[in-house]
């Protein structure tokens, strides 16, 4: 072996144990920082068919980030009083500047967030004395069933949410394995989700469904379509468990909703690709109510409602074409800025 080749081997071994090292740093910091979640209270298990309609109410919730004792529950609030009614099946777009809590209120739904010991209700006699046995959560309810009383795990399979990061399975994972991690569908059912999001020749060239997947491989706009399809695998999968077991006629068109919570989902796709997933969404979710954050406002302009958001409250809402009208409101100044001034 030459002298530039050992030299070459030398490199690669200290450039591995480095990254081995740091990947052992970042599991010890995992380990000693991360509390696991304490799931005391929470037995409620949701019928098999929630959330059928997807109404959604939040009354009064505050929240913040770090450990509840830390919390000073008069600063630092990612969400400040917050009240939200969602009627099934409207589509809701959040909107605001940086920091102003939309995706905490996404989080704060699955339970990624909790909110904090009440922050708004009145303290009970009991609580005067300080004689409170159990921290009291603030209300927030899908189609009338309590968040803070039920399995985590059940709400979280539940509620079909897209983070702003795609998360991958291990490289090396078949694709259907990241598609349908559950094993619940048919790969003709993968296959379909992938035709709708136009990801179908890419991945068929690439040695389809069995394939191994490397995520690295995928642009993260393709990343993005990925996730988007494996929302709608599960989707259909639901769609057809539930026809399986309430026969079609089922509460009628409603009997396909549900809850989806989209995080910026297009944000790294170019206009034509965000419109196809837009068009693919409404399509595929027609039925579902729709709690979508964006910074693309062209894309908030169809549905219906806009929500503004600033500093963890909800400071405006409306139809969007109204408010964009509408001289001084929160949503037409934040598309002025968006196109540069022009109204
Ligand atoms: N993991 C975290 N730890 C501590 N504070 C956080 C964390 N995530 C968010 N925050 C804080 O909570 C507040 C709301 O943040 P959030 O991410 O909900 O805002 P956002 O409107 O979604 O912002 P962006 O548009 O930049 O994604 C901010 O003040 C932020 O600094």
């Amino acid at each position: 072996m030459s002298f530039g080749e050992q030299l070459a081997l030398i490199i690669r071994f200290y450039t591995d144990l480095e990254t081995s090292i740091g990947a052992v740093s970042r599991l010890k910091a995992f380990s000693e920082n991360v509390k696991p979640e304490s799931w005391e209270g929470e037995t409620l298990v949701p019928p098999a068919e929630w959330p059928l309609h997807g109404a959604i109410e939040i009354n009064g919730v505050s929240a913040a980030y770090g450990d509840s004792e830390d919390k000073d529950t008069t600063k630092n609030l990612a969400l400040d009083n917050l009240h939200l009614t969602v009627a099934p099946g409207e589509k809701v777009a959040i909107c605001g500047r940086s920091g102003s809590g939309k995706s905490s209120l996404l989080l704060l739904l699955l339970r990624l967030v909790d909110p904090l010991a009440s922050t708004t209700t009145p303290p009970t006699p009991d609580e005067e004395e300080g004689k409170t046995i159990q921290p009291k959560l603030a209300p927030m309810a899908i189609d009338g069933l309590p968040l803070h009383a039920m399995s985590r795990p059940h709400l979280r399979r539940r509620i079909i949410a897209l983070p702003q990061e795609p998360v991958f399975l291990p490289s090396g994972t078949p694709v259907q394995t990241n598609l349908d991690p559950h094993h619940s569908a048919t790969a003709a059912d993968c296959r379909a989700a992938l035709e709708a999001v136009s990801l179908w020749p890419f991945i068929a060239s690439r040695g389809g469904l069995d394939a191994p997947l490397a995520p690295d491989t995928l642009s993260q706009g393709q990343k993005q379509l990925f996730s988007l399809a494996r929302a709608i695998v599960r989707r259909r999968v639901r769609a057809r468990e539930r026809a399986a077991e309430f026969g079609s006629d089922y509460c009628g068109d409603l009997r396909d909703g549900g809850v989806l919570l989209l995080d910026e989902v297009s944000s790294s796709v170019d206009q034509e690709t965000d419109e196809e997933m837009q068009r693919v969404i409404r399509a595929e979710f027609a039925a579902y109510t729709i709690v979508m954050v964006s910074h693309r406002l062209g894309m908030v302009m169809g549905f219906d409602r806009v929500v503004i958001m600033d500093a963890g409250r909800i400071v405006e809402s409306g139809r969007p074409g109204e408010l964009v009208e509408r001289e001084g409101s929160r949503f037409r100044e934040l598309w002025m800025v968006g196109n540069g001034g022009k109204g």
